[in-house]
């Protein structure tokens, strides 16, 4: 954009000596910037000060005509003594406007004078910026930040920058660009990028999730592999089919009634987490210990899910504008959630151990150990401490619940708009319940394509995470004849790569005829490359038995009227859902199946009376 096109007049609409100044060759800016300070006017001064500092950092930008190093920052050093000199005698406040912002220009000055050496290679393009605030007021002009990606991918293409304060923020929007960065480049997408907040909630990256990419995050992603692997998440097994019958005894209960499906999917994923990593169940959605540990999930999100002001500038006062009030809802969600509720359980359950241990016992003779219990007896031999599991395990419960229960209410809702995909899946399951007389289970896995097919549909179209878990470039690249800095935030628009490789309608059978049915092959939603979800396997059974099951059992129907369809259009938040609240009618689709709840349902109870139900 030229220099004199830019709209100066943002900063203090009664002040036009910035405008005239961007209009005239940079020669002639010393005499009009001295004569537009007066130390008669502090207040006039400071606004026209402020139009300096964005004029100077314009001239200082790539975009503006090329001028040498030395003359910009004679210009900068010029600005700054007229600006200095012009506030002599004014209050101290002033001062320290003066002396603020000059740290700001020289800082962004120095950025552009002397670039690094990779840097004379163009960003990749970008819609007009703001001076100093760069995209900022784009990105808060929307609740809606995965829609405004789309568009601007539409508009600027598949790689794209933004800057947001003083970061540089790139986002990726093909699949040919996402697999070059994310595998082939792996390394240098590595990273993960983190706000205050979150940082404050992991003890700066001490978990896994937010962990920088080194040697801390190898270490614990080790061991994340080792209990998450395609074998041993068979353990889960019986977790998932108690969890999964607990699902469908409600729906074939309340047939008939509207039911808010969203409360019970929750309740799923969270007691197959729970109960795996710290040996609890919640029996339902309405216990309020569930519900307050969902609205501290939330709330954690909506304080710095997706990045606030104090992210995007290094500057200690905002820091501590910002994070004053921030902090002590941070603190206290830390006090119930990581020090109370997490922290709590394993040190009981570690209390617990070290007695069977010291009495000469096998704990896991007695039960199925969970996650806390399985890394306490490895701790030694793993170098983990205490305090390593229990950021582990807060990992595990905060992306492995609303992710999953997310996805399902897109599945609930994609099979009530295309009833004729239900029609199928009972087939699909149908001959199963025939063949051995029960309801499906998870050693029907691999016959049940069709069912694999719709999840994995519904996972590409309606990615939950549209804009994935925000990465960071470790080192400098180059990307489609663009410059990368180090130390960018990656963004991946799933939604923009999967429309780069597929059509948009709903057809399960393409993953059946391109014989695809794994679920995270060909599709971006849980990421890709080293930092891969590491649950996609645990998320890829648990919702292939729901599905089962729901389907064998009901038919699902929208409760607000036969044949109405349930509005798709997606809201952003956690998780992205259905901006509709969706409301199921079950019908149940024989007396056959409902015996057959009803007899699993016995049999779960007997397990438990003899004391071998798992995992609790
Ligand atoms: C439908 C369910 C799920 C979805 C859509 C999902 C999605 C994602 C995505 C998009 C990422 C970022 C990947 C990347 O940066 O390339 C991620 C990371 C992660 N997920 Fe999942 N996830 C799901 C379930 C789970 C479950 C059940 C668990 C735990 C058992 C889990 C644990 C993690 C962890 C620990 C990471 C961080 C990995 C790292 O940074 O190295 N997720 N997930």
């Amino acid at each position: 954009m030229a220099v004199a096109e830019r709209k100066y007049l943002t900063v203090d609409p009664s002040i036009s000596i910035a405008c005239r100044l961007s209009s005239r060759p940079l020669k002639n800016a010393t005499a009009i910037r001295a004569r537009s300070l007066s130390p008669r006017s502090p207040a006039r001064s400071r606004a026209r000060l402020l139009d300096l500092l964005v004029y100077t950092a314009d001239q200082t930008s790539p975009s503006s005509n090329q001028q040498e190093p030395s003359t910009t920052m004679s210009i900068i050093a010029d600005t700054l003594r007229d600006a200095t000199a012009a506030l002599v005698g004014d209050n101290v406040g002033t001062q320290i406007l003066a002396a603020a912002a000059a740290t700001v220009v020289i800082a962004a000055a120095a950025r552009r004078v002397f670039p690094s050496s990779t840097a004379d290679l163009k960003l990749p393009p970008s819609p007009p910026a703001w001076p100093l605030v760069g995209h900022l007021p784009l990105l808060a002009s929307t609740k809606e930040p995965d829609k405004l990606i789309q568009k601007l991918a539409h508009e600027y293409g598949p790689v794209f920058s933004l800057k947001l304060g003083n970061v540089d923020v790139i986002v990726i929007s093909n699949q040919e660009l996402a697999q070059e960065t994310l595998v082939k480049r792996g390394k240098i997408y590595a990273g993960r990028w983190v706000g205050k907040v979150l940082a404050i909630g992991t003890e700066n990256g001490q978990d896994l999730v937010m962990a920088p990419y080194g040697e801390r995050w190898s270490h614990m992603r080790k061991i994340a592999h080792r209990i998450l692997t395609p074998l041993k998440i068979t353990q889960l097994d019986a977790r998932l089919d108690t969890e999964s019958l607990r699902f469908v005894r409600h729906l074939v209960a309340s047939a008939g009634e509207p039911v808010e499906v969203k409360r019970h999917l929750m309740l799923y994923t969270v007691n197959i987490m729970l109960a795996k990593c710290l040996g609890i169940t919640y029996d339902s959605p309405d216990d309020p210990a569930l519900r307050s540990l969902c609205n501290d999930m939330l709330k954690i999100f909506e304080l710095g899910g997706v990045g606030g002001l104090e992210d995007y500038y290094d500057s200690q006062v905002l820091n501590w504008v910002v994070m004053r009030h921030k902090r002590k809802e941070i603190d206290a969600v830390i006090a119930r959630v990581h020090q109370g509720m997490v922290l709590g359980r394993i040190l009981e359950l570690k209390a617990r151990l070290d007695d069977e241990l010291a009495h000469g016992e096998d704990p896991a003779a007695n039960r199925d150990l969970c996650y806390a219990e399985e890394l306490f007896l490895s701790m030694e031999k793993d170098e983990l401490t205490v305090n390593d599991i229990k950021q582990l395990l807060i990992d595990f419960l905060f992306a492995g619940m609303d992710t999953g229960a997310a996805t399902l209410l897109w599945l609930h809702t994609y099979l009530i708009n295309h009833p004729e995909h239900q029609t199928r899946l009972q087939a699909e399951v149908d001959t199963i319940v025939r063949t051995h007389g029960r309801l499906p289970s998870l050693d029907d896995f691999e016959d049940l394509p069709y069912t694999r097919a719709v999840i994995k549909e519904v996972a590409r179209l309606s990615p939950v995470t549209p804009l994935g878990v925000p990465r960071q470039t470790t080192d400098t690249d180059t990307l489609a004849g663009y410059h990368i800095p180090a130390k960018a935030q990656v963004i991946y628009n799933f939604v923009g790569i999967h429309d780069s490789v597929y059509d948009r309608d709903f057809r399960p059978d393409r993953w059946i005829e391109s014989n695809n049915l794994v679920l995270m092959d060909g599709i971006f939603t849980f990421g890709a490359g080293r930092r891969m979800c590491p649950g996609v396997h645990l998320a890829a059974r648990e919702m292939v038995l729901l599905v089962a099951r729901v389907v064998a059992c009901v038919q699902l129907g929208n409760a607000k009227g036969e044949g109405v369809n349930i509005d798709m259009t997606p809201a952003f938040g956690l998780t992205v859902l259905p901006k509709e609240s969706v409301l199921v009618k079950s019908t149940v689709r024989s007396a056959q199946v409902r015996e057959l709840v009803e007899k699993a349902d016995a049999a779960l109870a007997g397990r438990a009376a003899s004391g071998q139900a798992t995992a609790k």
